[in-house]
Parts: structure tokens; sequence; C-alpha cells
């Protein structure tokens, strides 16, 4: 059987066990005892690993042995037993004890027994092997029978007595070990989180002295053992006598150090003293702590009654308290912070239950009030609605002084002859510092109270004489910046137009024609929308009647226009009504005149020709375009001519596309043709002169001899060939870029027309150097003949090559080529008459190829 405590390694022991045999004779090599013994030294009490080892089993040996020494010192009168100076038990009461007085012989001599080499205990080792005692549990060291019989007895009695002190040890040293992290716990809480060096008060020390350490240290004279189970450090009396003289006053223990240049090893012991110094007022204030914690809960439940806020309030509580790290203000924003915190109902109670504590507790204020603001439950409550009053682009100096923003408005109503009720509401809960808590301090007869509150709101401040309610009133009104006036709004007055008076003498009551630009056509209401364009006598608009389809109004006034002109515009009416089944002529819906005012309502192109030249201004020449949009202008005039009607103004701002479709409009100064005639007489010239027939002109030129003939030379010849004219000038633009007299200006260009001596240049190639189609240039100069009676028809220009051009095929060509020969062949002579014919027959028939 093993013994019960052994310092051996787990791995010895088996070893040991395994060789047990050896052990009957020889426990221990004396080597390995002495080996054993050092490590049962305890040198340090600091060390946990040491202090958990449990008592080693040399002990029980040495004890045995130091008993038998005892008992030889004895009989010699040589008592080994010595104490130090600075023991608290005395050797004389320890003798006394059994269990101290085992435990101190053991200690005072077990390793002198072992290394003195005594033969005795070679005998007495040799003597248990002779007696095959199996256990060192079972050895005495007195294990020989006494003549009595009762040695064995008292080796029993004695190893139950080292047994007891043993326990006794180690439940001394877990004691010791619990009030030392005791003590660092609460140092710790102490000190904050920050982590120091574990150091021992003097009185800590002297106190765990006098109740553990129950033994001589290591300034023992006897045999410069360790000889205690602590190897604590106590102060020798110098020591002492420097430490009562050691005045740290504001000084930390390293400032000590260089204050005085002393060496670092009295680091450690200037510490202990620093921290001892503290100590009385860190309990102090973990008292102050406590006692505001539980003040606090008790007010926060009375006051809120709320119970998510009362938890709220207890977690913030416990939280401010325990965990929340401290943060550092600086002096005067943390003032104005809590100097605002201050104002809420809350912070009100806190700050009364501060007035008690504060008289009861021996602090000062800033000590108080660094504590209160940073530990009270309400502490980030309050931080967090003093950071709210702040402005932050406020220096802190003026947030201190200066009332919130809404105080202005206080002190305005108080500086306006107010001041009695104004006065009034101040009691009820506003004030200079918007608190409610320093309402009655904030006047003059309380000056003593507003000066103790702000003392200890800012007890660093430099004692300023504080301003009276009146001198705050004047620093506002002087000194402050106004309050922002509120943005100016502008305010945009409607006028409404002044409702003109209908020409037509209707709807000028009519509210939504003025409100919405509403012309009224034979009862019908057209909103305008856009102007599209306006001519020499009028404005078309676009417009959308009550289901909001869209027409082109044409208004034209008649004040500025003879009789002839309202008839031209009655003409153009009834010509319209005319044509109104035709595709190719605008429809005319709806026409209304009145008070010299013509209304026409008409089909609303979305935009003229003129428009699609100006937009193709500059590109090439693009033969299929100027093909589609001839063939389209010539179709709408044929359907004109058809009627028996003379345009007399063909341009291509009179054409307008209507959902893709070309459409004539304007039959201003048209006429209709007489059938028995060709061409009609007109008393006034109209027209446009770029697209005029030099026969419309010739007649400026008529100097006739009799009355007859003067009447003659006032009337223009028009018929349906200067529409053809006005539409060879067209196609001459759309290919050149410029109607055929574009190129003179003014009265020259009504000259040129007329004068026949000027020439139009068809050219073979455009501006841009592109070369014109001789089919292009064939109908244009059909179009352009100077004799009316010359020119193409409409219907001919229509089917003129270029408009109506022959695809063949290249077999085609090939085969004709091929016939052409072979007739030739066969006849060995053609006249020319025959080739004509000949040429005559191929194009006929090519008329009615459609390929
Ligand atoms: N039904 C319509 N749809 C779209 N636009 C139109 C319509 N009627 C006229 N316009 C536009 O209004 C412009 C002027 O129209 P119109 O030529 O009929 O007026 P006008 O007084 O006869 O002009 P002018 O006497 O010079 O020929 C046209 O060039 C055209 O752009």
């Amino acid at each position: 059987m093993l013994p019960r405590y052994s310092s051996v390694p787990r791995s010895e022991q088996k070893e040991r066990s395994h060789n047990k045999s050896k052990w009957k004779y020889s426990l221990f090599p004396e080597s390995d005892q002495k080996k054993i013994s050092t490590r049962t030294v305890f040198a340090d009490d600091s060390d946990d690993e040491k202090i958990s080892i449990p008592p080693k089993l040399s002990n029980f040996g040495s004890a045995l042995l130091s008993e038998k020494e005892k008992d030889k010192e004895n009989i010699n009168g040589n008592n080994l037993f010595k104490t130090s100076p600075k023991a608290t038990i005395k050797p004389s009461s320890l003798n006394n004890d059994p269990y101290y007085g085992s435990i101190n012989h053991t200690a005072g001599n077990t390793y002198a027994s072992i290394h003195s080499g005594d033969p005795s205990q070679s005998t007495l080792f040799a003597h248990y092997r002779g007696h095959q005692q199996p256990s060192m549990t079972t050895m005495n060291s007195t294990g020989l029978p006494d003549k009595d019989g009762n040695g064995f007895e008292n080796s029993f009695q004695k190893i139950k007595n080292m047994q007891q002190s043993m326990r006794e040890e180690l439940t001394s040293r877990h004691a010791e070990r619990r009030s030392r992290r005791f003590l660092n716990s609460s140092r710790k809480e102490f000190l904050g989180p920050a982590k120091r060096a574990p150091t021992l008060s003097p009185e800590s020390l002297d106190h765990r002295f006098s109740s553990t350490v129950s033994g001589n240290n290591t300034n023992n004279n006897n045999n410069n053992t360790s000889g205690s189970f602590h190897h604590t450090r106590t102060e020798s009396p110098e020591e002492k006598l420097s430490q009562s003289e050691i005045e740290l006053g504001d000084l930390n223990p390293v400032q000590y150090l260089k204050r005085y240049d002393l060496p670092s090893s009295e680091l450690p012991r200037i510490s202990r003293l620093y921290f001892e110094k503290q100590k009385p007022r860190k309990l102090e204030l973990a008292k102050l702590k406590q006692e505001i914690l539980r003040e606090n809960r008790t007010s926060s439940n009375g006051i809120n009654g709320n119970g998510d806020q009362d938890i709220h309030i207890r977690r913030e509580n416990s939280l401010s308290a325990a965990t929340q790290p401290r943060r550092k203000l600086s002096d005067t924003s943390s003032r104005n912070i809590f100097q605002r915190a201050f104002s809420s109902p809350v912070a009100q109670s806190i700050d009364s239950q501060k007035n008690i504590l504060a008289d009861k507790l021996p602090l000062k204020h800033s000590e108080y009030d660094s504590y209160a603001y940073n530990n009270t439950p309400m502490h980030s409550h309050r931080k967090r609605e003093a950071l709210a009053n702040i402005d932050i682009n406020r220096n802190s100096n003026e947030q201190f002084y200066e009332p919130e923003p809404k105080r202005h408005k206080y002190l305005d109503e108080f500086h306006n002859d107010n001041r009695d009720n104004s006065y009034k509401s101040e009691s009820k809960g506003h004030s200079l510092f918007g608190n409610n808590h320093v309402t009655n301090i904030d006047n003059d007869h309380n000056r003593d109270d507003k000066s103790f509150f702000l003392e200890r709101l800012s007890p660093e401040l430099p004692r300023v004489a504080l301003p009276t309610r009146s001198s705050v009133i004047q620093e506002n009104e002087f000194h402050h910046r106004e309050p922002p006036k509120p943005p100016v709004v502008k305010k945009v007055e409607i006028v409404e137009p002044e409702k003109k008076a209908d020409s037509r003498g209707k709807n000028s009551n009519n509210e939504s024609f003025a409100r919405r630009n509403v012309t009224t056509v034979n009862d019908m209401e057209y909103e305008k929308i856009e102007l599209l364009g306006r001519g020499g006598s009028s404005k078309v608009y676009k417009v959308k009647d009550n289901n909001n389809k869209i027409y082109a109004l044409k208004r034209v006034v008649f004040d500025e226009f003879d009789d002839s002109s309202v008839n031209g515009f009655k003409g153009e009416i009834e010509l319209l009504n005319k044509l109104k089944d035709k595709t190719r002529v605008v429809k005319l819906f709806d026409c209304e005149m009145e008070h010299g005012v013509l209304y026409l309502i008409m089909e609303c192109g979305d935009h003229d020709l003129s428009q699609v030249l100006s937009q193709r201004a500059g590109m090439p020449l693009d033969i299929e375009f100027v093909r589609y949009h001839a063939r389209e202008m010539l179709k709408c005039v044929k359907v004109v001519h058809d009627a028996g009607i003379v345009h007399s103004d063909l341009k291509p701002a009179n054409f307008v596309f209507v959902k893709g479709i070309l459409k004539i409009i304007d039959f201003g100064i048209a006429n209709a043709v007489p059938d028995h005639t060709v061409n009609i007489y007109r008393e006034t010239q109209i027209g446009t002169p770029n697209y005029m027939a030099p026969e419309a002109l010739v007649a400026m030129n008529y100097t006739g001899q009799n009355e007859e003939d003067k009447y003659k030379q006032n009337r223009w010849k028009v018929g349906k060939p200067s529409d053809v004219w006005s539409c060879g000038c067209i196609i001459y633009q759309m290919v050149y870029g410029r109607p055929p007299y574009g190129g003179f200006q003014g009265q020259n260009r009504l000259l040129a027309i007329m004068n026949p001596e000027v020439k139009i240049i068809f050219s073979e190639k455009t501006a841009n150097d592109e070369p014109v189609p001789r089919s292009i240039l064939e109908t244009m100069k059909a179009c352009l003949l100077r004799n009316p009676d010359k020119r193409l028809t409409v219907e001919e220009v229509l089917n003129s090559f270029f408009l109506k051009p022959v695809m063949v095929t290249p077999f085609f060509i090939r085969d004709l080529i091929k016939n052409a020969v072979r007739y030739g062949a066969d006849q060995k002579e053609v006249s020319g008459e025959k080739v004509e014919e000949l040429a005559d027959d191929v194009l006929s028939r090519l008329a009615d190829i459609r390929l």
C-alpha cells in the first residue's frame, strides 16, 4: 500500500509499486530523501501551484525524526525550537498545544535531522526493515515498544496528531488563498479594470501573519532552513519606520520614487502603502455607490411608474454602474452636459438625493459630482438628453450661460412688458437655465443657492460673478445671436388676365373660356394646344374638343382687309366645302364668321412640306425623295384641277401631311375656273413671288393704249398652267435647294420671272456635284416653260418618265438589242422614220409592261 500523500510522480510511483520489494528495505535513497525534503520547503506563499501540493511524504518521516530528535534534545535539555521575534504565537503556547507543538517541531527540526546523517536514523530504517513494516503509515518514530508496552500507542497518537496538523495546515492555506483572492478582487473593484501587480498592504500582511503564520521566518537562526510553512515577507523595524515616514501626498508610487530618487526595489513597498491609503476612500465611494443605486432605484420607481421604463432604467443602472466605460469629457462640455442633464424631472429627484448624500458623506463636491454623474442609473439617459440639447456650433462657454433657444422667446416676452406674467410662468417650470430644479434659485433672492448649485455643477470653474436674471437678459438682448428669422415666403399673387370681350361678343362671361383658353365655334368648345403657323392673314392653332379630338383652328381677322379679301376667304370656304370629300384636300369640319373674324375648324396636319424641305436642306440629292413628294404634290393639285379650281398660290407651306398623306390647304386666293375658260383674271396681285408663274406677272408690264387695255393691265391672267409652273418651281427647289429665281432678291426676282430673257438654269449637277437624272430635268423643263400653253398638264407631269418611270430587266434590254440588230440585217436599209416608229412602238409597249 502506497502512502496516502506522496510527492513522487505517478510514473515513479508505478515503478516503485512495481519494485515494491525494494521499498521494504529502503523506502528512499538518501539522495531522494534530500531532494524530497527540499521540496517541502514552502519558500513562496504566493505560488498557488505549490500551495495546492499536498503535504509531502517526507514530512511524516521528518516529523517522526524530529520527534526523535526532540526527545533527544529534551533529554539533553537543549530545546532546538526557537521562534523569531516577529512570531505572534509564542513558543510556550505552541509547546502547550499538542498540534502546534508537533507542527513546530516538525518545522524546526525535520531537515536538520535528515541532513545530519545521524546513524540512529539509519538504524531506525534498518530497524523497520527488520520488522518488515509494510507501510509508512504504520511507522512510528518511536516504533519500538517501550518497556511499558505503550510505544505503539504513542506512535499512533502522534501520527494522528500529525495528520490533524496537516489538515489544519491545508485549511489555513486554503483560507489564506481565499482571503488573498478576495483582497485582489476587492482591490480590482476599487481600482477599476486596470490590472496591477498583486501587492499587499502592510496591515493586511500583518493580519495575515497573525492569523496564518505559525513558525519562524527565514531570518530564523535555526539551521537556516525555510523553517516555516510560509515564507512570507515581513518588514523589518527599519522598514516600518520608513513607511510611517513616507508621505505620498498626491504622488503615485512611481512619481514618489522619481521625486526622492529611490531605487525601484522600493516600488512594491511604496505601492502597498499607496493602496492602503487609498483604501478608506475607495470604501467610502463604494458605499456611496451602493447607496445611490439603492436610492435611485426606489426614486425611479416612484417617478416613472412605468414598468417598461423602470426596467430600462434599472438595466441602465446596472450597466452604467458596472460596465459602462468611463468617458472623459472635457471640463466645460461635461459641465454643460450635466447642467442640461439636470433639467429632467428624474434628474431633479436625483439632485435632491444628491444633496442628502453629500451632507452625509465626507466627499468633495467634485468627487460626488463625478461619481454621481457617472454611476447614477440616469447617467446615460441624462447624457443622451443633454447631448440632444447641445448646439455644436456654439462654443461651450456660450452654452453654459446661454439659455436654450426656446428660452429666447421667453426672454423676448419677458422684455416686452410681460415681466410679471413671465415671472409667474418661470415658477411654473421655465427658467433661464431651462431646468425645473433651478427655478427657485434663479432669481436674485436665492442667489446663494444658485451659487451653491453652480459650484456643485462646476467645482473647477473659476468663481466668477454669477449673472443675475436681469444681467442674463441684458446679455441675451445685446450679445446673443438672434434666433433665425423664419424664411420669407414669397407671396405669388395669381393675377387673372383681364377678361377680354370676345370679338364675337359671346363667351365673354364664360369663365371656362378665360380659364382654359377655349374658343367656341358654333357652340362647340375648342381648347387651344399650340400655334401651328401663321400666314399673311391668319393664325392656325392646334386645338382639341371636349372629346380630346385634335383639329386645326384657322382664325382670320377681317378688320385689316378689304372686301375683296373677305370675298376671297368666303370663296375659300366654298371651295373647301366643295372639296370636302377629296382625300387630297384638307377637310373643313366647321366654320363660323362673326364680327369680322373667321373661324375654320379643319383637319389637322402633322407638318407641312416646307418643314420637310427645311429639314433636308444640305442633304444629298435623293431622287426617290423628290419623286415621291412631287408625285404626292401633283396628286393634290390634280384633285383641285379636276374640280375646276385653280389654286393660284401653290407653295410648299400649303401642303401638309396628315397621317402620312400629303394634303393641300389654303384656298384663299383660289378661284373656281369657269368651265368655258382656262384662265381667270384677278384685280389684285396675290401670291408668293418665288412660285408665281410669269403670266401672272406679265400684266404688270402690259402697257395698253386705250382704256380697255388699261383695264386689262390691272387684271392678271391665271389658270391651271400657273399651278403647274408653281409645281415645277417646288420640284426645282427639291433638286437644287431653292426655287428657279431664288437667287434674285426682292423686286429683281419679280422682274427676272417676267423677263423672258432671264433663263432658268437647269444644271446637270447639283451644288454638291451630284448628277441630276435626265428624267427630272425633262420634267422640270416641261413644267417651267414660259409659254403656259406648252407646259405639261398636271396629269402629263404625273405620267412623265420621272414620276412614272419604266423599269426593265437586263434580259429585256438584251433581247431588244438582238432584235434590233437582226431587223437591220434583214432589212439592209432602214430609214430614220422607220427607226422612230420602232422606238415609239417599244416605248408604248414598255408603258404596259408591269414588272
Ligand atoms: N389644316 C392645317 N393643318 C396643319 N397646319 C396647317 C393647317 N392649315 C394651315 N396650317 C399651317 O398654317 C400655315 C398658314 O396657313 P395658311 O397658309 O392657310 O394661312 P394663310 O393666311 O392662308 O397664309 P398665306 O396667306 O400666306 O398663304 C401653313 O403654312 C401651315 O403650316
